[in-house]
């Protein structure tokens, strides 16, 4: 009989402070070791999700760390994923599917009921896998969100699965962040963590030393090593807004607006990694840049509340100067619908119910509709028949008389609509710029060269990073402290 899978979870002492990068590194690490790896995050909370083969929706994080344990990504890996609508509410997608919108107290006062869901996700999912790196949420020490919890030590208790605790030095104040979450969680948490690590060290790890012995004298937990900060990490498809940049490149400007219900972003991704781009995050309160090349607005969760914060911000007088000096603005799903002529949200879907007009740069107009559309998608160019492949994730159906200069085929029909000048485009497909030879032809009509071989590239960045967490964490331990999972 082949030995039991094993599982160990990883949770920090805050958000942001590297898990998901860590969990990705580890699941290339040991799949290199030839185990087979699978990735799981109980509760995840994002607005960039990745889609499934089967037509569900998981954190992109996720999809990253099945990528680089090399399997496909499935709603297994992440059964709770909340999308921020507003400052309040969320749509809810359990095992990859889409639930009614919750407003967040009633999530907190519920999310207990959803332990049988995560519980069944894990165990399923074990059962193809050697081992299950598991990802927290947040961080266990935010003992407000403790009752009920299923997003770490609720999780790791009811799953009785050892966790790392991972503080981020870079931030600073990382003895505190150990310690101190140490001294917040009850005795049943506190029991559950079996070591720490430190995660973004920058400089002469040696200097460290002494604090790293210092948190292992007052906690009595022993340290898995100490991360030093990983340059290559944002060429990996990055999942939270927080770690959305600007990249300086070449010649060519690709400016974004960066709108608070930002979604699906990793459309920028190959973009920012193009020798020749230099991608500019446009923060609320600035001018888009005089000198881009290319507008592009990013997908958005929440299209008429984000239309609203761009006018706010005189984003569309901005968009208009640049189309009068001969720029290109390319809108990808909620921005395609901005682009529009209107956008109807008749059952308040996404915010109240109403219609508001759009930006007006193309002929056509938006419905959101109940039937959410989820899928991959392989399609050609309409000139040239380069292939393209992405995703679609979106409410809204699209037509008007520019749908009829869609520059996409996909499934034998036209997707995506342009101006009569071919300047304004938008399409509902995400993750397009992927494919080099399309990156190459769009950048090639804006007048500059590609270079990148992007898959390779991700590619060599998660070997990069495995190479780097062998090197500085404890993999030998970390294997060792992987508990064999309860039927
Ligand atoms: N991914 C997106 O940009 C979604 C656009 C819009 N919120 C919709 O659901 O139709």
């Amino acid at each position: 009989m082949p030995p039991a899978p094993r599982a160990l979870m990883i949770q920090g002492t805050g958000s942001n402070v590297g898990k998901s990068l860590l969990v990705a590194g580890l699941c290339r690490a040991l799949s290199r070791r030839g185990l087979r790896v699978a990735p799981f995050k109980p509760q995840n909370m994002s607005n960039n999700a990745a889609v499934t083969a089967d037509g569900g929706e998981i954190g992109r994080a996720q999809a990253l760390q099945a990528r680089a344990a090399g399997r496909d990504p499935v709603t297994d890996m992440n059964p709770v994923l909340l999308k921020p609508e507003s400052e309040t509410g969320a749509q809810l997608i359990l095992q990859g599917r889409r639930q009614p919108s919750q407003e967040a107290a009633f999530y907190q006062a519920n999310k207990g009921a959803l332990l049988g869901t995560v519980l069944q996700s894990f165990h399923r999912l074990a059962a193809s896998a050697d081992i299950v790196l598991i990802e927290g949420a947040g961080s266990p020490a935010e003992t407000n969100l403790r009752v009920g919890d299923i997003a770490n030590m609720g999780f790791a208790q009811a799953a009785a699965v050892p966790v790392v605790l991972v503080g981020d030095i870079d931030r600073g104040g990382v003895i505190a962040q150990i310690v101190g979450t140490q001294a917040v969680l009850d005795h049943a948490d506190r029991a559950c963590i079996a070591g720490f690590a430190i995660n973004r060290f920058r400089g002469d790890l040696r200097l460290f030393d002494r604090g790293r012995d210092d948190i292992a004298a007052r906690t009595g937990w022993p340290c898995f090593g100490v991360v030093p900060w990983f340059d290559q990490a944002w060429r990996l498809p990055a999942e939270d807004m927080m770690d959305i940049a600007s990249r300086p490149g070449g010649t060519c400007k690709v400016a974004v607006p960066q709108l608070p219900r930002m979604a699906n972003f990793d459309d920028l991704d190959p973009l920012a990694a193009e020798p020749a781009v230099t991608l500019e995050i446009v923060a609320p309160g600035r001018a888009l840049p005089g000198d881009a090349d290319l507008i592009l607005i990013p997908g958005s969760k929440s299209t008429r509340g984000d239309l609203a914060f761009l006018r706010a911000q005189g984003w569309d007088i901005d968009i208009q100067a640049h189309l009068r000096r001969g720029g290109h603005v390319l809108g990808l799903c909620g921005g395609y619908q901005m682009l529009g002529q209107s956008i109807a949200d008749p059952e308040g879907l996404e915010g109240p119910a109403g219609r508001d007009p759009g930006l007006g740069l193309l002929q056509v107009e938006t419905v959101m509709t109940g039937d959410k559309t989820v899928i991959r998608r392989h399609g050609t160019t309409r000139h040239g028949g380069l292939p393209v492949c992405g995703y679609e994730i979106h409410l809204g159906r699209t037509e008007g008389p520019d749908c009829a200069r869609g520059w996409l085929e996909i499934d034998g029909r036209s997707e995506g609509a342009a101006s009569a000048d071919g300047r304004v485009r938008g399409s509902y497909l995400h993750g397009l710029f992927a494919e080099d030879a399309f990156r190459a032809d769009f950048l090639a009509g804006l007048g500059h060269t590609a270079a990148l071989n992007y898959e390779a590239d991700v590619e060599h960045t998660l070997d990069a990073l495995a190479e780097h967490l062998e090197q500085h964490l404890d993999v030998d331990a970390l294997l060792r402290c992987a508990a064999p999972i309860r039927a």
